[in-house]
């Protein structure tokens, strides 16, 4: 589908930067204007290649500001506006409420907030989106790997300890997203007690530096591992994602964005995907 244009809530957030110029990258339009958090600037400058875009940023401050932005660019532009969300765990919910009482199109790669009560909005308004903790190809892959071995193989590791380690910037909010749905299908593969709580979250210098994170990626990195081990001790199992930066995701939000245009005007019957679904649709690039 040609001629569609996003609005990338979250700039000029670190992935708000990263997104907006995979799409460029991608052909897409940037908006213009896009929503932001509280004590940003007015708005700010997204650069890719020889494409230099000023976005207006709204805030959430003014009341009714930023349902009037959303309206005004779904007006101009219909089907073809597909609304990206990389901001806040706090977030998540109220900005999955206003999309669906808007009735835009959109993509949410904020992790957090209350995951069900967003699918239930996002289920029972209707309108087309795209939600997941994690966008990266290569991780989505693994991910459906792990969907697919608990789906076929219920009990495999039961007796086993899990222990999962993540590591992300110290800026980051929430628990990693990933890690939980990493978790949730070990727990279906039978593996000892392990609640969500039990995932170590790593967020300061020294034990991220400790973990084997570089200095350059202290600020920007997300590095997971889950160690399996038999109850005698005399089995392991390692499975470990390190990312280091940001880019890796912003190509599988460009896909996203593409896909659930293209569903959208088809008018398809199913509306709320995940990017196991657009992996398996094979469009990922
Ligand atoms: N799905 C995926 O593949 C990935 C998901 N993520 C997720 O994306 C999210 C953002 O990450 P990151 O870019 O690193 O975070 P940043 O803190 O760099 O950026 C978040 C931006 O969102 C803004 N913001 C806060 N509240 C709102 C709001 N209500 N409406 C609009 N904007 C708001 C913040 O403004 P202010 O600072 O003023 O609050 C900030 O500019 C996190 O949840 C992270 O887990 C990250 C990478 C990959
Ligand atoms: O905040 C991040 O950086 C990331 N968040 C996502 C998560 O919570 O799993 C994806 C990735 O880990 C990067």
């Amino acid at each position: 589908m040609s001629g569609i244009v996003v609005m990338m809530n979250g700039l000029p957030g670190a992935m708000g930067h990263e997104v907006s110029q995979a799409c460029i990258r991608r052909g897409l339009t940037l908006a213009p204007v896009a929503l932001t958090g509280g004590g940003q600037p007015a708005d700010c400058q997204v650069t890719e290649g020889s494409t230099s875009v000023t976005v207006k940023l709204v805030g959430p401050d003014a009341a009714g500001s930023q349902r009037k932005a959303l309206e005004e660019l779904k007006k101009a532009h219909g089907n073809r506006l597909v609304i990206i969300d990389f901001t806040h765990p706090t977030a998540v919910n109220p900005n999955g409420d206003l999309y669906t009482s808007v009735g835009v199109t959109y993509v949410m790669g904020t992790t957090g907030g209350d995951r069900e009560a967003l699918m239930k909005a996002t289920n029972d308004s209707g309108v087309y989106a795209v939600i997941a903790p994690n966008m990266g190809k290569q991780i989505v892959a693994l991910q459906a790997t792990m969907e697919r071995m608990a789906r076929d193989f219920p009990g495999a590791f039961s007796g086993y300890k899990l222990e999962v380690t993540e590591s992300h910037q110290k800026t980051k909010a929430d628990t990693s997203g990933t890690a939980k749905a990493l978790v949730s299908s070990f727990q279906k593969m039978g593996v000892d007690k392990f609640e969500m709580d039990d995932i170590k979250m790593l967020r300061d210098d020294e034990s991220q530096k400790a973990f084997g994170v570089s200095e350059e990626h202290l600020n920007g990195h997300a590095w997971h591992t889950y160690t399996l081990k038999s109850g005698d001790g005399s089995v392991e199992f390692q499975f470990k994602h390190n990312v280091s930066g940001r880019r890796t995701y912003s190509e599988g939000v460009a896909d996203a964005v593409q896909f659930i245009a293209a569903k959208c005007a088809e008018k398809s019957k199913k509306r709320t995907f995940d990017m196991i679904d657009i992996l398996e649709a094979g469009v990922m690039q």
